[in-house]
């Protein structure tokens, strides 16, 4: 695999630190979880796929001195809390990478490593507020509208903080230096959003929220209900896919207001909303699919995977748990993903073992483990 031999320690965090840990698992990465002791009952962990667990308490200064020992055997540390934590553990970047130069030590945190609100606790909600990205984000006349914590947490964090360790273990085969990657979701999702700038001149954000072309204002960029319930997406911008859509939806365009004329979007958007409604959508699929109108069903996490596109590509995996998820993304044509099919790791599972292969001795471990400074588990007492 592409990441195969790439040493990770990911201090356990949230959400956003946890993908980037899993990502770079599936793509082959060696990926260990330093787990809080003394643990709670249950990893609050759900994307520890591929990953295994230490339990070390980083508040006993052994504690942080294993961190440190581990740290020079390693070849990234993700660092998923607000600015300060480490330096009062004695584990900022300057003790870390003055001990191992080749270190790239990754800071993902919501505010980043400096400004106004550095040591502010937040959330994916606040980090999308302050980004801008939110003031967009919402129907017409409603309040702004986070989907879910996507965004923020994972694409403006975790995906992009993976991007920025891929690329600093680039560099580090020319230069051999490791170095502090501050991955600030705030500037992670405003980022993301360069597209919403640029297009800026373009006239395309000029109306109020909702009433946009991409923001649920045109009606050929909506969601509509059918009449088993579901819903269907319609995504027909181009002049040519708006009027295979017209024409699937039983309509003349010449009895039809042009495309854009904005003044007329409420209107077709309840004429749409009305056909939409009259047939399911296992019956508009028959009568969209195939074409370029752009129509697709709006897919349940139940239906995802038995749908025949991503059934073909094999989109969804299940591991030995029988839990369906999505296969990691994109797809190498040499050196695939090769996501773990075992169940995720339980708080302090691989302790002794990841010790051992980082170089303590047993005598070590012991001492560690009689001083309570980290935790072994039992996986079969976890059962
Ligand atoms: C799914 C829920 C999560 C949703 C997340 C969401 C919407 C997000 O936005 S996540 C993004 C959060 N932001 C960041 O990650 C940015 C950077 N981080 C921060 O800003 C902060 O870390 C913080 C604000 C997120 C949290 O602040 P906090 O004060 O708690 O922490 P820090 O200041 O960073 O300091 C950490 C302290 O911890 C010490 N530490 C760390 N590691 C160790 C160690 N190994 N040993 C010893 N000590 C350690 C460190 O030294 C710091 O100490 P000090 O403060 O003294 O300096 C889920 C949210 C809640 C979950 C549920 C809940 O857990 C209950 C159930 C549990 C059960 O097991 C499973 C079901 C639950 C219902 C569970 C379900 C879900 O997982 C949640 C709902």
């Amino acid at each position: 695999m592409a990441l195969s031999g790439v040493r990770v320690l990911e201090l356990a965090g949230l959400a956003p630190a946890p993908l980037c840990g899993m990502i770079l698992a599936d793509f082959g990465a060696q990926v260990v979880r330093v787990d809080r002791t003394p643990r709670s009952a249950v990893s609050t962990d759900v994307q520890g796929r591929g990953k295994r667990s230490l339990a070390l308490d980083l508040k006993r200064p052994s504690g942080a001195a294993a961190l440190r020992r581990l740290c020079r055997g390693t070849d990234v540390l993700i660092e998923p809390f607000r600015h300060g934590v480490m330096e009062k553990l004695g584990l900022g970047p300057e003790v870390l990478l003055q001990e191992n130069p080749r270190l790239i030590y990754a800071r993902l945190t919501g505010f980043g490593q400096t400004g106004k609100y550095a040591r502010s606790a937040g959330h994916d909600i606040n980090y999308l507020a302050l980004s801008g990205v939110l003031s967009k984000l919402g129907r017409k006349d409603e309040n702004p509208y986070a989907p879910l914590n996507l965004l923020a947490d994972f694409a403006g964090g975790g995906v992009t903080c993976a991007m920025g360790i891929v690329t600093a273990l680039y560099e580090r085969t020319k230069s051999g230096k490791g170095q502090i990657i501050d991955a600030s979701m705030v500037e992670g999702i405003a980022y993301l959003s360069s597209f919403l700038w640029k297009s800026q001149n373009l006239g395309l954000w000029n109306r109020p929220r909702g009433e946009n072309l991409l923001d649920s204002g045109a009606p050929f960029y909506e969601t509509y209900k059918t009449s088993d319930g579901k819903f269907m997406a319609v995504g027909a911008i181009e002049p040519q896919f708006y009027e295979e859509l017209i024409k699937g939806l039983g309509l003349d365009s010449g009895k039809l207001p042009s495309q854009l004329s904005f003044s007329d979007w409420p209107e077709m958007k309840k004429k749409f909303a009305s056909i939409f409604a009259q047939k399911t959508q296992a019956e508009w699929c028959s009568i969209f699919d195939g074409t370029d109108a752009c129509v697709t069903p709006v897919l349940s996490f139940d239906d995802v995977a038995s749908h025949q596109h991503n059934k073909e590509r094999s989109s969804f995996i299940e591991n030995d748990q029988e839990e369906i998820s999505p296969r990691p993304a994109p797809l190498l044509s040499r050196t695939p993903a090769v996501p773990s099919f075992k169940r995720d790791p339980f708080i302090g599972e691989h302790t002794e073992e990841i010790l051992l292969e980082y170089g303590f001795t047993k005598q070590e471990i012991t001492k560690l483990y009689s001083d309570k400074v980290i935790e072994f588990s039992n996986p079969k007492a976890n059962l």
